[in-house]
């Protein structure tokens, strides 16, 4: 608990005139820094959701002053969604400008920005005037000028909302997805307790920054293409590294010990022999720049091993001050951790002195073994007076050490009479196992042993206390040092996963908005391909072959079709901006929009991604231009790098939030609405659902329609709506595409595979049949069907019977979902003609 952050978060909002503020307060009380992000936020604050998901990495609660307006009830569902604990607490009475000046007393000279630019940011003054508040500490005067304030900007991150962290299963298995592996789980093959930090806080704070991603994917590179790198590194110097995050912190907070400095020394040593190996192989590949890029060489070269190289130089010092200073032998091989005697003349002095003494009780020891029984204390005389070697415990005269009587001598008790009646010995303790005494020449000797181990030790402490104070002032080194350690074992974790997955995996080619200079890429900005995409966490998991598929997207809004443009746009191939995927149930529509979330996410965290160029399909190739296509089949992925991931999918998260599945339906989709850009990627899945079959198809179209002409983000949208498939006459950037089934006697298999245009028919019923529904009720609602799919064929179909068609389908599903163990037969059949009865 000691070495837990002393973090605190708070947050404030503002509504006024239809516009909302919210304002994050950051305060790592360890390393001296006040963050404060002030946003224009959305109706539902999905900015400050996203802040918050970014800075609380370990942080429990959030805290906030309550209020009881609508507003306040949002943000309260924002702190709920994050998973933190909401911690009211009464409004603060400082007014802005005490805050200000609190805040400008904290700071140091070397401030990153100025505090003048906070000034105006009332809100997030008021964030921080609730952490002031809550912990007085922090603003006590010994505090002043030691912090440093930095501000958080969300756009420096790719922001994913509460319901995208859930939905792509990135720290807790999601409802639909693989239940037993998280992506942080997969991702997780960290050695070190710095790594595992560093990849949580790369999931949560994903970067949007080309050049950042690239440096992080060269080195993956560099590490899947040298995998005697990868793993000399992790299990040769990683495995056996200290948590030297938590050193930092110890030594920051002055309760650094020996131990710690020793720990660290030991990780110091390994240095030079981690950039031997880096150099080593680095030298060696220089010769075959073929097999490993010259580009990310270079990369590992500047960004790894030359600040690795400043830090041992900067560690020159704290080695040679462990040596001199650290009784080394005893640590290594009794865990002692203590001064060297020769560290310093008065100590030498005091142990020679504490060793003449032990030595003259040795002495004594010998003395009166030999006076009383004949032989030396490690001796013993057996059978026939022949002299045997004993153990310090079996001999009959042993030297015994406590704080009660110093050091004095024991024997048995029936030994005990060669020394009764003699004057000189004097009886400490008399028991059963045998009998203590000391005489004069031994207590004297004894006293003067304490005396100088007493002096020994407040030397000692003294000393300690000393070195401990210079190998505090190495904290900010330490803290280097633990960062990039962190970083290179989760770019090691990153290329193992990518190498050892059943496919490997390739690297994503990032595209920017700042690519306009470049030629090559000028063209292709926009674009999101994904060659043989795969979901990471189903591929590997136990009996699963799975099964690859593409997808090609572009960044843009697109109007409505006119009539007339409607008549003549059959033929013309618009790359999609909104993809229609239409299927039966378990026919694979969320796994494969899932799967393009976490390989946006994964090449947002500088990993390599699961997918893998070949040759593009026919119907691929349709939607990209020449130079598109040569990237795609030389990448396997290109990417247009995303300003948010937003989801909409499953109902799991609704109970907690207390509300509604529509009611959870509405409120994230309104979010999505209010945030997305055309920069964004937006994944829905089965919207609609909590509600009629009308008013989910009308709610679905009209969301889809705003997406495509005003927002411009690029969708996967998967649907049970087959009505929505319609759209694609009417808006030239949405396309269809369905999961397919092969369909033989009325059973189907799954082929898994994502095929242009929309799906004919639902399956329901032979799903239901498949998950072991009873004939006679699978064999009713098929009959149904029918009836109802010769009416609508007929085109006399009523509305309320089109529902009813759609309700079965829907029940049928939903009834699968349940567990159908606890409902005899006749109990689903009563519910399926419940259905039909409505009609
Ligand atoms: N590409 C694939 N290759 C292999 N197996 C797959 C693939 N896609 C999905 N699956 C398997 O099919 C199961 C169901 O997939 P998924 O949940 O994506 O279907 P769905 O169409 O969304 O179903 P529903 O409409 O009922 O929600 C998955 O749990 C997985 O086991």
């Amino acid at each position: 608990m000691q070495d837990e952050p002393q973090h605190h978060i708070a947050v404030s909002t503002f509504f006024k005139n239809h516009e909302r503020t919210s304002a994050i307060a950051w305060i790592d009380q360890d390393k001296k820094i006040i963050a404060l992000g002030e946003f224009l936020d959305s109706k539902n604050y999905t900015t400050l959701e996203t802040a918050i998901l970014q800075s609380i990495c370990g942080i429990p609660e959030v805290l906030f002053v309550a209020g009881t307006s609508y507003e306040d009830q949002k943000v309260q569902q924002v702190l709920h969604r994050c998973n933190v604990t909401p911690r009211e607490i009464a409004k603060p009475k400082a007014a802005t400008q005490q805050t200000f000046n609190q805040l400008c007393d904290l700071l140091s000279d070397e401030n990153e920005i100025p505090a003048t630019t906070i000034f105006e940011k009332v809100n997030a003054l008021a964030a921080l005037q609730i952490l002031f508040k809550a912990y007085p500490d922090i603003t006590s005067p010994n505090s002043n000028g030691q912090f440093t304030l930095t501000e958080i900007n969300t756009n420096e991150f790719l922001m994913l909302d509460a319901s995208a962290i859930y939905a792509l299963g990135v720290f807790e298995a999601g409802v639909d997805g693989p239940k037993t592996i998280t992506l942080f789980g997969l991702l997780n093959q960290c050695k070190t307790g710095m790594g595992e930090r560093k990849l949580r806080q790369w999931l949560r704070q994903p970067s949007a920054n080309k050049t950042e991603l690239n440096r992080r994917l060269d080195i993956v590179q560099f590490l899947v293409e040298t995998p005697q790198l990868r793993q000399g590194l992790q299990d040769q110097y990683l495995k056996f590294f200290v948590d030297i995050e938590k050193t930092a912190l110890r030594y920051a907070r002055g309760r650094g010990s020996l131990e710690d400095a020793y720990h660290l020394y030991e990780c110091v040593k390994m240095l030079p022999e981690i950039v031997g190996l880096v150099n080593h192989l680095l030298t060696r590949d220089k010769v075959s720049q073929t097999v490993v890029g010259a580009a990310s060489a270079q990369t590992l070269e500047q960004t790894f091993l030359q600040p690795l190289k400043n830090i041992i130089d900067d560690f020159a010092n704290f080695v040679s001050l462990v040596e001199t200073v650290l009784d080394l032998n005893r640590a290594k091989n009794e865990r002692m951790y203590m001064i060297k005697p020769s560290f310093d003349k008065s100590l030498t002095h005091i142990a020679q002195q504490r060793e003449l003494e032990r030595q003259t009780i040795a002495d004594l020891h010998t003395k009166l073994s030999n006076e009383l029984f004949g032989v030396d204390p490690v001796e013993t005389k057996g059978k026939g007076k022949k002299v045997v070697r004993v153990s310090a415990d079996e001999t009959r005269l042993r030297l015994e050490e406590s704080v009660q009587h110093g050091f004095c001598f024991k024997m048995s008790r029936k030994d005990e009479k060669l020394i009764r009646g003699e004057e000189l010995f004097t009886l400490l303790e008399s028991r059963k196992d045998g009998i203590k005494f000391t005489f004069p020449a031994l207590k004297v000797a004894s006293d003067r042993f304490f005396a100088c181990e007493t002096e020994y030790q407040s030397k000692q402490k003294e000393l300690e206390s000393k070195a401990l104070e210079v190998v505090g002032s190495y904290v900010p080194i330490m803290e280097e040092l633990a960062s990039l350690m962190g970083e290179v074992d989760v770019l090691c974790s990153f290329a193992q996963v990518s190498s050892c997955a059943p496919i490997p995996y390739t690297r994503p080619l990032l595209i920017d908005h700042s690519d306009e200079a470049d030629e090559e890429l000028r063209d292709v900005a926009g674009l999101i391909a994904f060659q043989n995409m795969r979901h990471p966490m189903l591929e590997v998991q136990d009996g699963t072959h799975f099964i690859p598929n593409d997808l090609v997207l572009r960044s843009g809004k697109m109007d409505q079709l006119s009539p007339d443009q409607v008549n003549s746009n059959s033929d013309s191939h618009v790359t999609p901006s909104f993809l229609l995927v239409t299927g039966p149930n378990m026919g694979g529509k969320s796994t494969f929009i899932r799967s393009a979330g976490l390989v946006t996410l994964l090449a947002h965290v500088g990993c390599f991604v699961p997918c893998s160029p070949g040759t593009v399909h026919s119907s691929v190739q349709q939607s990209l231009s020449r130079s598109e296509l040569i990237l795609l089949q030389k990448w396997g992925c290109v990417l247009t790098l995303r300003d948010r991931i937003l989801c909409r999918v499953g109902a799991g998260d609704c109970l907690f939030r207390g509300v509604s599945t529509f009611m959870a339906e509405m409120i994230d989709t309104a979010s999505i609405l209010a945030s997305a850009t055309e920069h964004s990627l937006t994944i829905v899945d089965e919207l609609g659902r909590g509600t009629s079959t009308h008013d989910g198809c009308g709610i679905a179209y009209a969301i889809a329609e705003k997406i495509t002409t005003e927002i411009g983000a690029p969708t996967l949208f998967a649907t049970h709506f087959h009505e929505l498939t319609e759209m694609t006459a009417t808006f030239p950037s949405i396309s269809n595409a369905h999961v397919s089934v092969f369909e033989q006697a009325d059973q189907i298999t799954f082929l898994f595979k994502v095929q242009p245009g929309p799906c004919s028919q639902s399956f329901g019923v032979n799903v239901a049949q498949m998950a072991g529904f009873p004939q006679r009720v699978t064999d009713s609602a098929t009959r149904r069907l029918r009836e109802l799919e010769g009416k609508e064929s007929q085109q006399h179909l009523p509305d309320s019977d089109l529902v009813t068609i759609r309700q079965i389908e829907r029940s049928i599903r939903d009834l699968g979902s349940l567990s159908t163990e606890n409902m005899n037969e006749q109990q689903i059949f009563h519910y399926l003609t419940s259905l039909n009865a409505d009609t």
